[in-house]
């Protein structure tokens, strides 16, 4: 029997304010539900504004621990009610002058799996996310979830294959990519990129990218999520480029195994060729 997995992702609009912005996702996860989902994911910051358009100090108020702050808490009861995995990614404080951009992995059973941390940290025009935050230094973690192994990859992470690699070594079968990115920089890039790094590490992805024109900047932000396969396939129709979206595709986590077998990619690299890769 195939062992297929309802997955859910929300691309949405600044809101203008972090309770109606956290009301109208736990909107999108219980319309998710109805529809069968049993895992769903949000964008990159999701309760906040992007606010590295800029760098002023205000912004370090959207941050909170991870899992001890506000919002996770109550994504933690958002899985509880529901029954999906929940995937938040949010601004983490961890003490002062350490922050970091973070996504917490909450189970099905509203349990704290535990949570990523963004290692590639840009610093280009309008993303000025090095005057925020540190680089993710807890590894790669591959979530052991209700629905399957979840790792998560965030925004500019995934110009750099490593990472993507290792989440595939760690075992994952589906990877979720919350992002924040504009029209003028990658809208080219973000078609190709997540699709390559589902084919060549052989899992499903999960691609978030935020939607419409915030108060920090007057970029817009392209939306265009999907799901694509292992075979570099988009699962159904990509979301629209302006409109906010919950999407729901059904993965057939069987294919990871399927493909692992016909291509072997795993088989067949050659680590012990590759130590330049890690030479600093
Ligand atoms: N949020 C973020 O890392 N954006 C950087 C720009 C990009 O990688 O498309």
């Amino acid at each position: 029997m195939a062992n297929v997995v309802r997955a859910a992702l929300v691309q949405a609009t600044w809101t203008g304010d972090t309770e109606s912005m956290v009301a109208k996702h736990e909107e999108h996860a219980r319309e998710a539900a109805r529809r069968g989902a049993k895992i769903i994911g949000f964008q990159e910051v999701f309760n906040a504004p992007y606010f590295c358009q800029v760098q002023e100090p205000e912004h370090y108020r959207w941050a909170e621990p991870v899992p001890d702050g506000p919002t996770v808490r109550r994504m933690q009861e958002l899985a509880r009610e529901t029954g999906m995995v929940v995937v938040v990614p949010v601004f983490e404080v961890e003490q002062s002058g350490f922050y970091y951009n973070t996504a917490a992995v909450i189970d099905a059973d509203g349990s704290f799996l535990g949570k990523y941390r963004k290692h590639h940290i840009p610093q280009v025009k309008g993303f000025w996310e090095k005057y925020y935050f540190k680089p993710g230094n807890i590894g790669w973690p591959v979530f052991d979830t209700a629905v399957g192994k979840v790792g998560v990859y965030i925004c500019y992470d995934r110009h750099f294959p490593e990472g993507w690699r290792q989440l595939g070594l760690n075992g994952a079968q589906l990877v979720y990519n919350p992002s924040a990115t504009h029209r003028g920089l990658s809208a080219h890039l973000w078609q190709l990129e997540q699709p390559a790094a589902a084919v060549a590490n052989e899992y499903f992805v999960a691609a978030i990218n935020r939607v419409g024109v915030e108060e920090y900047g007057d970029n817009d932000f392209y939306g265009t999520s999907y799901f694509v396969d292992p075979r570099g396939k988009f699962v159904g129709e990509v979301a629209s480029d302006k409109d906010e979206e919950l999407v729901v595709r059904d993965l057939d986590f069987d294919l990871v195994e399927e493909v692992r077998q016909q291509w072997a990619f795993y088989r067949d690299r050659r680590p012990d060729a590759y130590d330049g890769l890690v030479q600093p």
